[in-house]
């Protein structure tokens, strides 16, 4: 099973060109689609979940053409929004079951199966009679993939699922969503560079409606291997390095600002090698249009 997203636009009535040709191929596993706010992330998911027209392009999944057939998508579709309303004095199990009739599993013995196994993959089967409005940012987040996972999707799509999570939270998510990869196509649209470090097999980064880079983290990150140098400066002399060097990141290190830049060869200087981090591809593509081009 394979996504695939063929030159896909869509400018909105304000001019907003909020997808440009989009192109990418998605197949089974987990999929970190990677931008900054506003680069077109929830434009496209929405897209691809049948809740908005593209003016030009194609989606298919499988046998199925997703901006014409959208009942057939839907059926095989999990979504989890950037953003969703629960009712507050429902508790988790009993909504979930609601949500499971609504589509369409009639047979009460074998929804209560189902529930009973959405609640423990989520690992809210310990609150399940707890009311929802008592439940964390993350618990929520967990029952919205519970939700999403009712018709056992094909393709499912969750948009930005851990802004806002602890640590701690953020792990959970990450431990729950881990496990769906091996028979779903599993979009993760996510400003946050560890979130696709963490779970995502192949990943694109999109900046203002553009494709950027696309490929496999680890491959992307080889393919900086031995390239990437830093040096903790200070902070005036940031601009000189910038005239003189590729300058792909620039952080705080223990209060310091701290540069990394790319390099074909050692650039001496009081540099010295450090291992490249997505974060590095990602500041670049972004930031510094570094056209880094790995693939
Ligand atoms: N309904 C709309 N009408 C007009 N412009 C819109 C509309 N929805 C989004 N936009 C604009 O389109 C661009 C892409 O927005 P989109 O929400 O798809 O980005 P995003 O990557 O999901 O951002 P965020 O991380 O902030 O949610 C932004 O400039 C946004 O302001």
């Amino acid at each position: 099973m394979e996504l695939i997203i063929d030159n896909l636009s869509k400018t909105y009535s304000n001019g907003v060109k909020a997808l440009q040709n989009i192109s990418l191929e998605i197949p089974t596993g987990m999929f970190g689609l990677l931008g900054p706010n506003g680069a077109g992330k929830s434009t496209l998911m929405r897209t691809i979940a049948t809740l908005q027209e593209a003016d030009n392009g194609s989606i298919t999944l499988g046998g199925i053409d997703v901006l014409k057939q959208k009942d057939e998508l839907r059926q095989v579709l999990g979504y989890l929004p950037q953003q969703f309303g629960l009712y507050p004095k429902i508790s988790a199990e009993v909504l979930l079951n609601h949500f499971a009739v609504l589509k369409g599993i009639t047979y009460k013995g074998e929804r209560k199966d189902l529930v009973d196994a959405l609640l423990h993959k989520t690992n809210l089967y310990e609150v399940r009679q707890q009311h929802l409005k008592g439940f964390s940012g993350g618990m929520k987040q967990r029952f919205g993939i519970a939700q999403a996972l009712i018709n056992n999707p094909k393709l499912l799509i969750v948009d930005e699922p851990t802004a806002g999570l602890d640590p701690v939270e953020r792990n959970r998510f990450y431990n729950v969503l881990s496990e769906l990869g091996e028979h779903t196509v599993v979009i993760l649209s996510t400003h946050i560079v560890d979130d696709v470090k963490e779970l995502c097999t192949n990943m694109a980064i999109i900046n203002q409606g553009k494709v950027c880079l696309k490929g496999n983290p680890l491959q992307i990150l080889e393919n900086l291997k031995d390239k990437v140098y830093k040096k903790t400066i200070h902070k005036q002399e940031l601009k000189t390095y910038k005239q003189n060097y590729k300058v792909i990141s620039e952080k705080l290190f223990l209060g310091k600002p701290t540069i990394h830049i790319v390099s074909e060869v050692n650039p001496g200087d009081g540099f010295s090698l450090t291992n490249a981090a997505l974060e590095d591809v990602y500041f670049s593509e972004i930031f510094n249009n570094a056209n880094l081009k790995f693939n």
